[in-house]
This record gives structure tokens, C-alpha cells and sequence, in this order.
């Protein structure tokens, strides 16, 4: 088995993720991107179309990072490729300050400068954007993105595939639904439930979804 690990993405996000597993160690063989991805995401080779994870996976590699922005693509992706047997790893930044009693899944991503303190636990392929906050009991499931710069006081529960936009602040206690967006700068200070979109201060809720 090759050491090497394999990036799927080769966008923006892939970039900062690549240069997160490097600084923790890594090596990254390639990046496996689409059509019109670019030949190198920061000096990694990129490998054109989804075909090549089985073709990498054959040929030995078995450490994978999926580092693709949209929460539901992102979580297709790492399915598709535990089913191929891959191993999802965490990119974690070593400019991270991370509870000793926070629980972490795995696929995650947590950036320079991010916080997740006591007993707070992230799930897998969360991301936590660069200076994000989470503060002690929050839990933030499956596939969630807390971007840049955001707060979550204590007892936050985010709910699968969430996206709570660059800047947003949210007091304690606070449910937000599953595949809920918060936008840019927003402040949460009622719970908001599936599939909604809020923005403001504080949120309103601006769209809703019908559950499927
Ligand atoms: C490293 C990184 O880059 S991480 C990237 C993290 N990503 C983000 O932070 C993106 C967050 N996205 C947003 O804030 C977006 O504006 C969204 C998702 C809330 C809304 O996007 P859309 O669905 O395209 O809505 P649209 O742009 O049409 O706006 C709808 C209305 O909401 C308003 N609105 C949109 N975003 C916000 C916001 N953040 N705060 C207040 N009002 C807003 C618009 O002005 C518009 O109002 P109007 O109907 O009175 O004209």
C-alpha cells in the first residue's frame, strides 16, 4: 500500500487543504479533479475525471481527502470512495486550537486559527473555516461547512450538510436543521429548522425547502 495520499478537488478549497496536509506531514500524490480543472492544484498533479480514484486505488494508493466545498457533493464523493475501499484522513491545521475532550470523525477539515473547544464533537467531513469558533458541547454533524470567522457559543447543534456562511454568530442552545444556510454575517439567536435559508441580523428565514 502507498503512504501517499490521494485529494479529491482541485479548486480553491483543495488548495488550502492540500497545504494542510502537507503541514502536518503528508504527501500527496495527486489531485483528481474535472475536466476543467487546472494541470496542478499547488504543485500537486492534477488527474482529470472521477474514473481515476479506481484507477489510483488499484494501483495502491488508500488515504483520501476529499477537499470539494459543497456539502453534498463532497459527501457523494467520500462515499463513492469508501466504497472503493479508500480511507478518508483529516487535514487539520497545526495552527489549530483543539479541546483534548473534543471527539473528531474523519474526512474533516479544520483550518488555521479555528477553535473547537470542550467536548464539542464534529463529524465527519465537516469542515471548520479558517478562525471559526466552536465553543465547548456544540455538535456539528455530518458534512457541515462553518465557515470563515464564525462563533458558535456553547450547546450549537448543526445538522447534516449546513452551511453557516463566512461571519455568522449564533448564541447558545441553538438547533439549526439539517442542510439549513445561514448567510454571510448572519446571527442566529432562534432555533432554524431543515432546509430553510436565514440571513440577517437576526436571521430570517428566506427560503424553505420541502423535505424530501
Ligand atoms: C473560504 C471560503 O470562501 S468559505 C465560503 C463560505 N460561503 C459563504 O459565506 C457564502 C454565504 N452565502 C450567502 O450569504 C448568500 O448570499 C446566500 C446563500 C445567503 C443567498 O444566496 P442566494 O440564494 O443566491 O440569494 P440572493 O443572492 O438572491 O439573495 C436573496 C436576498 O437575500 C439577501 N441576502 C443574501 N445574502 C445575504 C446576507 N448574507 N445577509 C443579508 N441579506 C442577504 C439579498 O440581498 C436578497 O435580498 P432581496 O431579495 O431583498 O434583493
Amino acid at each position: 500500500m502507498k503512504d501517499e495520499v490521494v485529494v479529491i478537488g482541485a479548486g480553491g478549497h483543495a488548495k488550502v487543504c492540500v497545504e494542510l496536509l502537507q503541514a502536518m506531514g503528508h504527501r500527496i500524490a495527486y489531485c483528481v479533479g474535472s475536466a476543467d480543472s487546472s494541470d496542478h492544484c499547488v504543485g500537486v498533479p492534477v488527474l482529470k475525471g472521477d474514473e481515476n480514484l479506481k484507477k489510483l486505488r488499484q494501483a495502491g494508493y488508500q488515504r483520501l481527502f476529499v477537499a470539494i466545498g459543497s456539502n453534498a457533493i463532497r459527501v457523494r464523493l467520500a462515499s463513492l470512495a469508501l466504497e472503493q475501499g479508500y480511507q478518508l484522513v483529516n487535514a487539520i491545521s497545526p495552527h489549530a486550537s483543539i479541546s483534548p475532550t473534543a471527539r473528531l470523525g474523519v474526512g474533516i477539515a479544520i483550518m488555521a486559527g479555528a477553535v473547537i473547544n470542550a467536548e464539542t464533537r464534529i463529524a465527519d467531513l465537516a469542515i471548520i473555516n479558517t478562525g471559526a469558533t466552536i465553543d465547548h458541547d456544540c455538535e456539528i454533524r455530518t458534512g457541515v461547512h462553518i465557515a470563515p470567522q464564525c462563533c458558535l457559543a456553547g450547546n450549537v447543534v448543526v445538522g447534516r450538510m449546513s452551511l453557516l456562511g463566512i461571519g455568522c454568530k449564533v448564541i447558545p442552545e441553538i438547533k439549526i436543521g439539517d442542510e439549513v444556510t445561514v448567510g454571510a454575517g448572519g446571527v442566529v439567536v432562534a432555533s432554524l429548522p431543515n432546509r430553510t435559508t436565514a440571513v440577517g441580523v437576526p436571521v430570517r428565514i428566506i427560503k424553505q425547502l420541502p423535505d424530501v
